[in-house]
Protein backbone atom coordinates (compact mmCIF):
# COMPACT_ATOMS: atom_id res chain seq x y z
CA UNK A 1 0.00 0.00 0.00
CA UNK A 2 1.59 3.39 -0.85
CA UNK A 3 2.38 6.05 2.23
CA UNK A 4 3.97 9.32 1.47
CA UNK A 5 5.49 9.06 4.11
CA UNK A 6 7.41 6.44 3.53
CA UNK A 7 7.75 6.30 -0.35
CA UNK A 8 9.35 8.25 -2.82
CA UNK A 9 7.03 10.40 -5.14
CA UNK A 10 6.27 13.30 -7.04
CA UNK A 11 4.33 16.55 -6.44
CA UNK A 12 3.48 19.23 -8.76
CA UNK A 13 4.03 22.85 -8.23
CA UNK A 14 1.43 24.39 -9.77
CA UNK A 15 2.98 27.80 -9.79
CA UNK A 16 6.16 27.01 -11.61
CA UNK A 17 5.21 24.29 -13.45
CA UNK A 18 7.73 21.92 -12.32
CA UNK A 19 7.52 18.30 -10.42
CA UNK A 20 9.66 17.70 -7.25
CA UNK A 21 11.11 14.29 -6.24
CA UNK A 22 10.23 13.63 -2.50
CA UNK A 23 12.14 10.69 -0.88
CA UNK A 24 11.29 10.44 2.70
CA UNK A 25 13.59 7.37 3.75
CA UNK A 26 16.84 9.33 2.45
CA UNK A 27 16.30 11.67 5.11
CA UNK A 28 17.80 8.93 7.79
CA UNK A 29 21.05 8.27 5.59
CA UNK A 30 24.40 9.05 7.46
CA UNK A 31 26.38 12.66 7.25
CA UNK A 32 29.55 13.08 6.57
CA UNK A 33 30.05 16.22 4.36
CA UNK A 34 30.16 19.60 4.29
CA UNK A 35 29.32 21.64 7.92
CA UNK A 36 28.51 25.22 7.93
CA UNK A 37 29.82 27.59 10.46
CA UNK A 38 27.15 28.30 13.17
CA UNK A 39 26.84 32.32 13.65
CA UNK A 40 26.83 32.26 17.30
CA UNK A 41 28.75 35.85 18.44
CA UNK A 42 26.77 38.27 19.97
CA UNK A 43 26.65 41.12 17.43
CA UNK A 44 27.26 44.40 18.69
CA UNK A 45 24.46 47.31 18.45
CA UNK A 46 26.43 49.37 16.12
CA UNK A 47 29.59 48.28 14.29
CA UNK A 48 31.97 50.81 13.23
CA UNK A 49 33.06 48.61 10.26
CA UNK A 50 29.75 48.18 9.00
CA UNK A 51 28.72 49.99 5.68
CA UNK A 52 25.30 49.63 6.27
CA UNK A 53 25.33 51.12 10.06
CA UNK A 54 23.59 54.93 10.85
CA UNK A 55 26.17 57.27 10.37
CA UNK A 56 29.15 55.08 8.67
CA UNK A 57 30.74 55.68 5.60
CA UNK A 58 29.70 53.49 2.96
CA UNK A 59 32.32 52.34 0.31
CA UNK A 60 31.85 55.26 -1.86
CA UNK A 61 32.73 57.66 0.95
CA UNK A 62 28.94 59.27 1.23
CA UNK A 63 28.21 58.48 5.33
CA UNK A 64 24.61 57.33 5.95
CA UNK A 65 22.24 59.42 7.47
CA UNK A 66 22.25 58.70 12.25
CA UNK A 67 18.46 56.42 10.74
CA UNK A 68 16.44 55.43 13.01
CA UNK A 69 13.53 54.32 10.86
CA UNK A 70 14.12 51.80 7.84
CA UNK A 71 16.70 53.57 5.42
CA UNK A 72 17.01 52.99 1.83
CA UNK A 73 19.98 53.89 -0.74
CA UNK A 74 20.46 53.10 -4.16
CA UNK A 75 22.87 50.23 -4.32
CA UNK A 76 26.48 51.52 -5.36
CA UNK A 77 27.48 48.13 -7.17
CA UNK A 78 23.64 48.21 -8.94
CA UNK A 79 22.75 45.03 -10.62
CA UNK A 80 20.42 47.07 -12.55
CA UNK A 81 21.14 50.97 -14.31
CA UNK A 82 18.30 53.11 -15.06
CA UNK A 83 19.68 54.66 -18.22
CA UNK A 84 21.15 50.91 -20.21
CA UNK A 85 21.34 52.49 -23.93
CA UNK A 86 18.54 50.28 -25.72
CA UNK A 87 19.41 47.24 -27.64
CA UNK A 88 17.82 44.26 -28.50
CA UNK A 89 18.98 40.92 -30.91
CA UNK A 90 16.39 38.58 -31.36
CA UNK A 91 18.07 37.68 -35.28
CA UNK A 92 18.94 34.24 -34.18
CA UNK A 93 17.05 32.10 -32.11
CA UNK A 94 20.25 30.56 -30.15
CA UNK A 95 21.42 33.99 -29.56
CA UNK A 96 19.24 36.61 -28.27
CA UNK A 97 19.97 39.23 -26.21
CA UNK A 98 18.34 42.88 -25.32
CA UNK A 99 19.00 45.46 -23.02
CA UNK A 100 17.71 46.13 -19.68
CA UNK A 101 17.00 49.01 -17.07
CA UNK A 102 15.95 49.46 -13.84
CA UNK A 103 17.44 50.16 -10.43
CA UNK A 104 18.53 48.37 -6.91
CA UNK A 105 18.30 49.52 -3.78
CA UNK A 106 19.26 48.56 -0.73
CA UNK A 107 16.74 48.45 2.53
CA UNK A 108 17.90 48.91 6.51
CA UNK A 109 15.62 47.05 8.26
CA UNK A 110 16.66 48.91 11.50
CA UNK A 111 19.65 50.95 12.92
CA UNK A 112 20.60 47.95 15.32
CA UNK A 113 23.29 45.97 13.71
CA UNK A 114 22.65 43.17 16.00
CA UNK A 115 18.85 42.49 15.34
CA UNK A 116 17.27 40.58 12.61
CA UNK A 117 13.58 40.31 11.50
CA UNK A 118 12.22 38.37 14.30
CA UNK A 119 13.95 40.36 17.13
CA UNK A 120 12.53 43.30 15.69
CA UNK A 121 8.92 44.55 17.39
CA UNK A 122 6.04 44.04 15.47
CA UNK A 123 5.54 47.57 15.15
CA UNK A 124 9.68 47.76 13.76
CA UNK A 125 8.31 45.28 11.23
CA UNK A 126 5.45 47.07 10.25
CA UNK A 127 7.78 50.02 9.61
CA UNK A 128 10.00 48.07 6.75
CA UNK A 129 6.55 46.24 5.28
CA UNK A 130 5.55 50.63 5.16
CA UNK A 131 8.96 50.92 3.17
CA UNK A 132 8.41 47.70 0.98
CA UNK A 133 4.77 49.36 0.03
CA UNK A 134 6.00 52.80 -0.15
CA UNK A 135 9.35 51.89 -2.57
CA UNK A 136 7.04 49.59 -4.57
CA UNK A 137 4.37 52.07 -5.33
CA UNK A 138 7.19 54.63 -6.33
CA UNK A 139 9.59 52.18 -8.71
CA UNK A 140 5.77 50.64 -10.40
CA UNK A 141 5.21 54.17 -12.01
CA UNK A 142 8.44 53.56 -13.98
CA UNK A 143 9.01 49.50 -13.76
CA UNK A 144 6.87 47.00 -14.13
CA UNK A 145 8.44 44.87 -12.03
CA UNK A 146 9.91 45.79 -8.41
CA UNK A 147 11.16 42.56 -6.73
CA UNK A 148 11.29 42.45 -2.64
CA UNK A 149 13.52 40.35 -1.18
CA UNK A 150 16.04 39.31 1.71
CA UNK A 151 19.06 37.35 1.59
CA UNK A 152 19.46 36.59 5.37
CA UNK A 153 22.87 34.77 6.79
CA UNK A 154 26.65 34.20 5.16
CA UNK A 155 25.04 30.81 4.08
CA UNK A 156 23.24 32.81 1.68
CA UNK A 157 26.08 34.85 0.36
CA UNK A 158 25.15 38.06 2.54
CA UNK A 159 28.33 39.98 2.31
CA UNK A 160 26.46 41.70 5.90
CA UNK A 161 25.18 40.80 8.92
CA UNK A 162 23.24 44.19 9.40
CA UNK A 163 19.47 43.81 8.77
CA UNK A 164 18.54 44.32 5.76
CA UNK A 165 17.12 43.45 2.37
CA UNK A 166 16.69 44.84 -1.57
CA UNK A 167 14.60 45.87 -4.02
CA UNK A 168 15.57 45.76 -7.43
CA UNK A 169 13.02 47.12 -9.86
CA UNK A 170 13.23 46.50 -13.79
CA UNK A 171 11.77 47.39 -17.16
CA UNK A 172 10.86 43.79 -17.76
CA UNK A 173 9.39 40.84 -16.14
CA UNK A 174 11.66 38.15 -14.87
CA UNK A 175 12.15 34.77 -15.25
CA UNK A 176 10.11 33.39 -12.36
CA UNK A 177 7.67 36.10 -11.48
CA UNK A 178 6.57 35.19 -15.89
CA UNK A 179 6.00 31.78 -14.93
CA UNK A 180 3.78 32.43 -12.06
CA UNK A 181 2.55 35.07 -14.47
CA UNK A 182 1.63 32.45 -17.08
CA UNK A 183 0.39 29.76 -14.14
CA UNK A 184 -2.18 31.85 -12.17
CA UNK A 185 -4.03 33.67 -15.59
CA UNK A 186 -4.07 29.58 -16.97
CA UNK A 187 -5.88 28.99 -13.51
CA UNK A 188 -8.45 31.83 -13.56
CA UNK A 189 -8.85 31.37 -17.29
CA UNK A 190 -10.13 27.70 -16.20
CA UNK A 191 -11.65 28.40 -13.14
CA UNK A 192 -12.93 31.70 -12.53
CA UNK A 193 -11.18 32.01 -9.15
CA UNK A 194 -7.31 33.07 -8.28
CA UNK A 195 -4.90 29.70 -7.79
CA UNK A 196 -3.56 31.44 -4.77
CA UNK A 197 -7.03 31.85 -3.20
CA UNK A 198 -8.00 28.19 -3.71
CA UNK A 199 -4.67 27.12 -2.74
CA UNK A 200 -5.24 29.08 0.74
CA UNK A 201 -8.85 27.81 1.22
CA UNK A 202 -7.77 24.18 0.80
CA UNK A 203 -4.22 24.27 2.84
CA UNK A 204 -7.28 25.89 6.05
CA UNK A 205 -9.84 22.84 4.84
CA UNK A 206 -6.64 20.38 4.98
CA UNK A 207 -4.49 21.76 7.44
CA UNK A 208 -1.80 19.35 6.94
CA UNK A 209 0.64 22.01 6.23
CA UNK A 210 0.20 25.12 8.14
CA UNK A 211 3.13 26.54 10.16
CA UNK A 212 2.14 30.24 11.00
CA UNK A 213 -2.33 31.05 11.10
CA UNK A 214 -3.07 34.81 11.89
CA UNK A 215 -6.22 36.23 11.61
CA UNK A 216 -5.56 37.51 7.85
CA UNK A 217 -2.30 35.79 6.74
CA UNK A 218 -1.42 31.83 6.44
CA UNK A 219 2.12 30.26 6.19
CA UNK A 220 2.59 26.85 5.01
CA UNK A 221 4.97 24.41 4.33
CA UNK A 222 3.48 24.40 0.17
CA UNK A 223 2.64 20.95 -1.08
CA UNK A 224 5.03 21.21 -3.56
CA UNK A 225 8.07 22.20 -1.41
CA UNK A 226 11.70 21.77 -2.56
CA UNK A 227 13.86 23.08 -0.24
CA UNK A 228 13.65 21.05 3.43
CA UNK A 229 12.00 24.08 5.43
CA UNK A 230 10.78 25.82 2.42
CA UNK A 231 7.01 28.21 3.46
CA UNK A 232 4.96 30.13 1.47
CA UNK A 233 3.36 33.10 2.78
CA UNK A 234 -0.21 34.10 1.93
CA UNK A 235 -3.44 36.91 2.49
CA UNK A 236 -6.69 35.11 3.42
CA UNK A 237 -8.11 38.09 1.79
CA UNK A 238 -7.78 38.73 -1.96
CA UNK A 239 -4.70 41.14 -2.97
CA UNK A 240 -2.57 41.80 -5.86
CA UNK A 241 -0.22 43.61 -4.92
CA UNK A 242 1.80 44.91 -1.18
CA UNK A 243 0.52 47.87 -2.20
CA UNK A 244 -3.21 46.98 -1.75
CA UNK A 245 -2.81 46.05 2.27
CA UNK A 246 -5.34 48.04 4.54
CA UNK A 247 -3.62 48.83 7.79
CA UNK A 248 -5.02 46.06 9.77
CA UNK A 249 -3.85 43.41 7.04
CA UNK A 250 -0.46 45.18 7.35
CA UNK A 251 -0.23 45.54 10.82
CA UNK A 252 -1.23 41.53 11.07
CA UNK A 253 1.49 40.55 8.32
CA UNK A 254 4.09 42.15 11.08
CA UNK A 255 3.24 39.47 13.34
CA UNK A 256 2.63 36.58 10.63
CA UNK A 257 6.17 37.24 9.85
CA UNK A 258 7.71 37.90 13.09
CA UNK A 259 6.38 34.57 14.31
CA UNK A 260 7.44 33.01 11.23
CA UNK A 261 11.12 34.15 11.23
CA UNK A 262 10.79 33.15 14.95
CA UNK A 263 10.17 29.66 14.61
CA UNK A 264 12.52 29.41 11.80
CA UNK A 265 15.57 30.81 14.36
CA UNK A 266 13.84 28.12 17.00
CA UNK A 267 14.09 25.41 14.71
CA UNK A 268 17.72 24.73 15.14
CA UNK A 269 18.31 27.45 17.95
CA UNK A 270 20.55 29.66 15.42
CA UNK A 271 20.22 32.64 13.04
CA UNK A 272 18.15 30.54 10.32
CA UNK A 273 19.50 31.77 7.00
CA UNK A 274 17.01 32.09 4.01
CA UNK A 275 16.32 34.00 0.56
CA UNK A 276 12.92 35.23 0.71
CA UNK A 277 10.71 37.48 -2.10
CA UNK A 278 7.62 38.91 -2.51
CA UNK A 279 5.84 38.11 -5.96
CA UNK A 280 2.53 40.49 -6.97
CA UNK A 281 0.84 41.50 -9.83
CA UNK A 282 3.55 43.72 -12.79
CA UNK A 283 2.62 46.73 -12.15
CA UNK A 284 1.43 47.81 -15.56
CA UNK A 285 -1.87 49.88 -14.30
CA UNK A 286 -4.28 46.93 -15.25
CA UNK A 287 -6.39 44.68 -12.33
CA UNK A 288 -4.81 41.74 -12.41
CA UNK A 289 -8.09 39.45 -10.37
CA UNK A 290 -5.69 35.89 -11.13
CA UNK A 291 -2.95 37.74 -8.79
CA UNK A 292 -2.46 37.08 -5.32
CA UNK A 293 0.48 38.55 -3.20
CA UNK A 294 2.51 35.96 -1.75
CA UNK A 295 5.97 35.84 -0.19
CA UNK A 296 8.38 32.77 -0.58
CA UNK A 297 11.29 31.68 1.91
CA UNK A 298 13.66 29.54 0.89
CA UNK A 299 15.82 28.37 3.44
CA UNK A 300 18.59 25.75 2.86
CA UNK A 301 18.92 24.36 6.26
CA UNK A 302 18.14 20.35 6.30
CA UNK A 303 19.18 18.88 9.64
CA UNK A 304 21.00 21.28 11.88
CA UNK A 305 22.73 24.86 12.48
CA UNK A 306 25.43 23.59 10.45
CA UNK A 307 24.20 20.94 7.45
CA UNK A 308 22.57 22.88 4.50
CA UNK A 309 20.90 20.87 1.75
CA UNK A 310 22.51 21.90 -1.49
CA UNK A 311 20.50 21.48 -4.44
CA UNK A 312 23.25 20.14 -6.82
CA UNK A 313 23.14 16.51 -8.84
CA UNK A 314 20.13 15.16 -9.30
CA UNK A 315 18.38 18.70 -8.79
CA UNK A 316 20.87 20.38 -11.44
CA UNK A 317 20.12 17.61 -14.09
CA UNK A 318 16.71 16.11 -13.24
CA UNK A 319 14.49 18.10 -11.23
CA UNK A 320 14.41 19.17 -7.46
CA UNK A 321 14.84 16.62 -5.02
CA UNK A 322 13.77 16.34 -0.91
CA UNK A 323 13.94 14.24 1.53
CA UNK A 324 11.62 14.85 4.52
CA UNK A 325 7.73 15.50 3.61
CA UNK A 326 6.11 19.12 3.38
CA UNK A 327 4.17 17.62 6.39
CA UNK A 328 6.97 16.80 8.47
CA UNK A 329 8.58 19.50 7.63
CA UNK A 330 5.55 21.83 8.66
CA UNK A 331 5.14 19.65 11.77
CA UNK A 332 8.62 20.14 13.37
CA UNK A 333 8.08 23.90 12.79
CA UNK A 334 4.38 24.43 13.75
CA UNK A 335 5.25 22.53 17.41
CA UNK A 336 8.22 25.57 18.04
CA UNK A 337 7.87 28.59 20.16
CA UNK A 338 6.44 31.81 19.44
CA UNK A 339 9.06 33.02 21.99
CA UNK A 340 12.69 33.33 20.11
CA UNK A 341 15.43 31.44 21.62
CA UNK A 342 17.42 34.44 22.69
CA UNK A 343 14.50 36.09 25.01
CA UNK A 344 14.14 32.93 26.83
O1 LIG B 1 28.95 50.52 0.85
C1 LIG B 1 28.22 49.65 0.41
C2 LIG B 1 28.29 48.27 0.90
C3 LIG B 1 27.29 47.29 0.37
N1 LIG B 1 26.44 47.75 -0.64
C4 LIG B 1 25.47 46.83 -1.21
O2 LIG B 1 24.70 46.30 -0.15
C5 LIG B 1 24.21 45.04 -0.55
C6 LIG B 1 24.26 44.10 0.64
O3 LIG B 1 23.32 43.13 0.40
P1 LIG B 1 23.71 41.56 0.36
O4 LIG B 1 24.76 41.37 1.44
O5 LIG B 1 22.40 40.87 0.61
O6 LIG B 1 24.30 41.33 -1.00
C7 LIG B 1 25.09 44.51 -1.69
O7 LIG B 1 24.28 44.31 -2.83
C8 LIG B 1 26.11 45.62 -1.89
O8 LIG B 1 26.31 45.90 -3.25
C9 LIG B 1 26.46 49.07 -1.11
O9 LIG B 1 25.70 49.41 -2.00
N2 LIG B 1 27.33 49.96 -0.57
Amino acid sequence: MFNPTDHPHRRYNPLSDQWILVSPHRAKRPWQGQQEKNETEQKPQHDPNCYLCPRNPRINGEPNPDYTEPYVFTNDFSALLPDTPKFSDLSNPLFQSENVQGVSRVICFSPDHSKTLPELSQSEIEAVIRVWQAQAAELGKTYQWVQIFENKGSVMGCSNPHPHGQIWASNFLPDLPSKAHKAQQNYFAQHHRPLLADYVNEELRRRERIVVETEHWLAVVPYWAAWPFETLLLPKFAAQRITDLTDTQRSDLALALKQLTTRYDNLFETSFPYSMGWHGAPFDEQDHPEWTLHAHFYPPLLRSATVRKFMVGYEMLAESQRDLTAEQAAERLAALSLTHYKQK
